[in-house]
């Protein structure tokens, strides 16, 4: 079991933050349940404070109880001490302001400067942009007009996505927001990057001897990342049926995991060094050319009616604010290659869905087979190794071995050595905006998209965006439930492969416990 006891805790610098969007749903499902876990480990000081800053009127009163409701419902700690609880909730207060009213702003200033006042807060100030991105812009440059960029400590900006739409408006946001804030400043939330099995992709590679030689074309067949999703497009159609899965979770979430595999080891593991590393990669891309090229290597699809563990699903068109002529994609794979030295000739499939059998993140690395085999005419399934990293809903890693089975002579048959994080005793892992929301007021940015990043990983897919506007690249159709297009299947058939099932061993794995 993992020794609980002595954890590091690091503590946040004393703060002001400045929550935008506090009546939205993000903050309600994940950012309130976060700072309250944080607090609870003792991982945010008592010299902080949270304003949350929405349009609808709230009394301070009204604003704690939302924030009650909402951590008793998200939080993977309950509230259970009245006399923490007290505490923790009377450094909060709330204020209704539209964003484009400078005069808010103004008033704002007053309400912090009075915060910092009250618990001896040094000027520090982080604003967390929970909101559309079209109010980006005029919150940098509102803050800036309102008096809230002049305390003397450190002001961080912390964005949530979309960071744009293609590369063209996320460049003009990136100008308008750069205008008021430097790039250090500026933390560009992937939440993907704070979950706990993301980061301990770097630590699989660069902590153990065994996988670091074998990491590159010479030894790996190919790597498998999937993103799939139970649910379909929930509540959030009018902002999914503009986006599609594309840019919803390929142009960040995919290829920010595809970089963790990917990269070189870094020099050092500062931030700068792993984010000068991960854009390497997002360069070495190979960039698709041509809409014939698109439609060889990505397969797009949308669902159709339905069902999953016996419920009948709608779909993708019958959803609420959805087009019900929509050619949004809730579906993609692709094969791309990472054309540098390590990597040529690898295949990097990945694929992303909505409405897909299981809820599941996981990376397979298939490593090549053995040059030659000497157990020829006797009873054997040679299977290929594997190394499965389960970033979501299990944590853990799993390898795939060939061993005998016992009791036989050589009846070859592939066994898993499974390490399951989120199985052991003990274990409760932060969730991802934890992490990230400790790591922004620590002022570390290792776990967020540095602009140049989000840049490459925009020219990569908006040539593929564009292909799909032009009509190029057939969308089809796959049933709720199902596991999307045939087509994503072909992709790998082509290279001699096929997708590995994710989510659960086959039938006749053994797992070999693993204590550490
Ligand atoms: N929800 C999620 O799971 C995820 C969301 N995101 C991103 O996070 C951001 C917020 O999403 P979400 O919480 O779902 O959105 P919601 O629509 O639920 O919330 C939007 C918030 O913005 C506030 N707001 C809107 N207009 C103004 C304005 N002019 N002035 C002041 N406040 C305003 C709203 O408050 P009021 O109505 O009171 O003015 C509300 O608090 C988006 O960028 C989204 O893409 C990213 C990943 C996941
Ligand atoms: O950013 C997004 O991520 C979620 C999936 O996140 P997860 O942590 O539950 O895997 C996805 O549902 C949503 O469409 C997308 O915007």
């Amino acid at each position: 079991m993992i020794d609980n006891q002595n954890l590091e805790v690091l503590q946040t610098p004393g703060a002001v933050f400045h929550l935008f969007g506090a009546t939205g749903d993000l903050a309600r499902r994940k950012l309130f349940p976060a700072i309250y876990s944080l607090y609870h480990e003792g991982k945010l000081s008592e010299d902080f404070a949270v304003v949350g800053v929405a349009r609808r009127p709230r009394t301070n009163e009204e604003f704690r109880d939302d924030l009650y409701q909402s951590i008793q419902q998200f939080c993977r700690y309950k509230i259970k001490d009245e006399n923490e609880w007290a505490r923790f909730i009377e450094h909060f207060e709330y204020k209704s302001l539209d964003i484009n009213d400078v005069n808010g702003f103004r008033e704002l200033r007053q309400q912090t400067e009075s915060l910092e006042e009250r618990f001896n807060i040094p000027g520090n100030r982080l604003f967390y942009l929970a909101l559309a991105p079209e109010l980006f812009g005029s919150v940098s440059s509102n803050l800036q007009k309102g008096g809230m960029l002049d305390s003397k400590g450190w002001h961080r900006l912390v964005i949530e996505k979309p960071f744009g739409y293609d590369l063209e408006s996320a460049e003009q946001l990136n100008k308008q927001i750069r205008q008021v804030f430097e790039e250090e400043e500026i933390f560009r939330i992937d939440h993907y990057l704070g979950k706990e099995m993301v980061q301990n992709i770097e630590v699989i590679r660069f902590a153990n001897a065994f996988f670091e030689p074998l990491w590159n074309n010479k030894h790996i067949a190919n790597v498998q990342i999937t993103l799939s999703e139970t649910v379909g497009v929930e509540d959030r159609g009018g902002y999914y049926d503009h986006a599609g899965a594309l840019r919803d979770m390929g142009q960040n979430h995919m290829l920010q995991l595809l970089t963790m595999i990917a990269m070189e080891p870094p020099s050092r593991l500062h931030a700068e060094d792993v984010r000068d590393e991960k854009v390497k990669v997002l360069r070495s891309l190979r960039p698709f050319r041509s809409a014939e090229e698109v439609r060889d290597n990505v397969v797009r699809g949308q669902y159709v009616a339905g069902s999953l563990r016996g419920k009948k699903l709608p779909g993708y068109r019958e959803e609420d604010k959805v087009n019900p002529n929509s050619n949004t994609e809730t579906y993609f794979a692709a094969r791309v290659f990472v054309d540098n030295f390590r990597w040529a000739g690898v295949p990097f499939y990945i694929r992303t869905g909505k409405h897909l059998p299981v809820k599941t993140t996981e990376v397979v690395i298939e490593f090549k087979s053995m040059p030659a085999t000497v157990y020829l005419g006797q009873k054997h399934n040679l299977e290929p190794n594997l190394l499965v990293i389960r970033v979501n809903p299990m944590e853990g890693i799993y390898v795939k071995l060939n061993a005998k089975r016992p009791g036989t002579e050589s009846d070859i048959h592939p066994f898993a050595m499974d390490f399951c994080q989120s199985c052991l005793i003990g274990i409760n892992s932060p969730e991802a905006y934890e992490r990230l929301i400790h790591d922004a007021a620590r002022g570390d940015s290792t776990y967020f998209t540095r602009w140049d990043e989000v840049a490459a990983a925009w020219s990569f897919v908006d040539y593929i965006a564009e292909v799909w506007k032009q009509g190029a690249g057939d969308l089809r159709q796959y049933p709720a439930g199902s596991w999307g297009p045939k087509e994503a299947h072909k992709l790998l058939e082509q290279d001699g492969f096929h997708w590995w099932p994710v989510n659960g061993q086959e039938e006749d794995d053994v797992v070999w416990e693993v204590s550490i």
